[in-house]
């Protein structure tokens, strides 16, 4: 495959991304010929330069174009292996990306006092303030996080900021995925009805200490519900919950901000006022009919077709759905709040106190970038900071193409995947410097390590 230069150097900009978004090692691209080089170095500088210099456009005019717009070969575009560099926040040690949001980026963490696997959530102050409410919803998360917690709920463990980089950091418990990533990577697009009544009670659990706590979380749905390592459900993702107030004599709100597929109809019709937590019990409804039917109750290609069938409140249940989940869903989905099954109701209800019979293997959590494992992504780095031999020619730097990174990648997750051992490291500065076992590594006052 070869490419315009002109796009090369964009479309490089995007791969490095995608790169190192991917975590693959790989950041630098390297050029074969040094006028490759210079030719983009040059463009950079071109296009950096102020547009609104008068010069600006004679220069662009007075450029051969042809000087810069000629074909790469992918295979001319070598990579060079990245050296993991320690990153310390706090008293956490930084790993690999393990996915993205509206608001941040969610990365993978260790506590180097307790060798707790974290996750944290990274908020750009400058990003949220571009988000319509963005500042606003997460100043609503932290304020609700640090006051509940739960057995159900994400728990925020700690909360760090870099003032000079306008930086937040929520450490939170890590999770494995969520159901929404399950169910994507499922044939069926759904679970066995008694792995989805596993979710399903915790999610009750989590939902009635809400509730308790007189909070409304407004966007339950299937990708804000987390799973741990143990099979834990959390729920997550408060940015648009309500704390109903103290002295309200009703659960009264006013605004409905979740996702539109899980809306209750009086959200739809566009109603002045409503019950906050019968908008839970309806959206965890709709959570309940597409986790275990793999459909939705109410479509439409617009967000005002879709309001406008969801207004209407008629939906149908597949065949399959037998009672008596069947009469579950139909009082969880009544189209008048006061109708609709209470938390007690759903509690009392026959489905939710018999497990359903195991049928059929469950869905899987899916593997993180080819790893089924979900190895910590950490160790990396401690490897590479604890062993790395100062001595090492640095001049001895490897280079490879694209494909052969991609075959490297490959033959190692095949030679775990028949090893088939879960504590084996895949780093190949473990299999050749590993003198100690890495978990009896302390990595307190890391000398020379980047502190951010
Ligand atoms: N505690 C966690 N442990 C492990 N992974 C997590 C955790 N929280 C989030 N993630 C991962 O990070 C991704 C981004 O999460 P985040 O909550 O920022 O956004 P989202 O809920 O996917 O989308 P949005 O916030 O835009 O509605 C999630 O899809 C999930 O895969």
């Amino acid at each position: 495959m070869s490419r315009d230069m002109c796009n090369t150097s964009k479309s490089l900009d995007s791969e490095s991304a995608d790169i190192s978004d991917q975590e693959r090692e790989v950041t630098n691209v390297i050029f074969n010929s040094k006028d490759e080089v210079n030719s983009i170095e040059d463009e950079e500088n071109l296009f950096i330069n102020d547009p609104n210099n008068a010069d600006f456009d004679d220069d662009l005019e007075n450029l051969n174009i042809a000087n810069f717009f000629h074909k790469v070969d992918s295979d001319q575009i070598i990579y060079q292996k990245k050296k993991r560099r320690l990153k310390l926040i706090g008293k956490y040690v930084m790993g690999d990306l393990l996915g993205e949001g509206a608001y941040g980026k969610v990365k993978d963490m260790l506590d180097s006092e307790t060798l707790c696997r974290r996750a944290v959530k990274i908020l750009k102050q400058r990003k949220l303030r571009r988000i319509p409410n963005g500042e606003l919803n997460v100043q609503r998360e932290i304020k609700l996080l640090k006051k509940l917690k739960h057995k159900n709920l994400i728990n925020l463990v700690d909360l760090l900021y870099n003032h000079e980089k306008e930086k937040m950091y929520l450490i939170m418990e890590y999770c494995v995925g969520s159901l929404q990533g399950m169910l994507d990577a499922s044939p069926d697009k759904k679970f066995p009805q008694y792995q989805a009544h596993d979710y399903f009670l915790q999610l009750i659990d989590g939902l009635e200490y809400l509730h308790s706590m007189r909070v409304v979380h407004k966007d339950i749905k299937p990708g804000n519900l987390l799973l741990t390592l143990e099979g834990d459900l959390k729920i997550t993702d408060l940015g648009v919950a309500e704390t109903i107030d103290l002295f309200a004599k009703d659960d009264i709100c006013y605004i409905g901000q979740g996702s539109p597929a899980f809306q209750p109809p009086e959200i739809a019709n566009g109603l002045d006022c409503f019950s906050g937590f019968k908008v839970d019990i309806w959206s965890s409804g709709v959570t309940l009919y597409n986790i275990t039917t793999g459909l939705y109750p109410f479509e439409g290609g617009t967000i005002f077709r879709l309001f406008e069938t969801i207004g209407k409140g008629d939906f149908d249940i597949p065949n399959d759905i037998a009672e008596p989940l069947r009469s579950l869903l139909v009082g969880m989905l009544r189209k008048d709040p006061e109708m609709r099954f209470s938390l007690r109701q759903i509690r009392q209800h026959a489905w939710f106190i018999s497990r359903p019979p195991c049928s059929s293997p469950p869905v899987p959590i899916p593997p993180l970038r080819d790893d089924a494992l979900h190895k910590m992504t950490v160790f990396p780095y401690l490897v590479e900071h604890y062993y790395h031999d100062p001595n090492e020619n640095s001049s001895d730097v490897q280079y490879f193409t694209e494909h052969e990174l991609n075959e490297m990648e490959k033959s190692r997750v095949d030679s775990e995947y028949s090893n088939g051992n879960a504590n084996q490291s895949s780093s190949k500065h473990n299999r050749r410097r590993s003198k100690k076992p890495v978990s009896c590594i302390s990595v307190k006052n890391f000398p020379g390590c980047n502190q951010s």
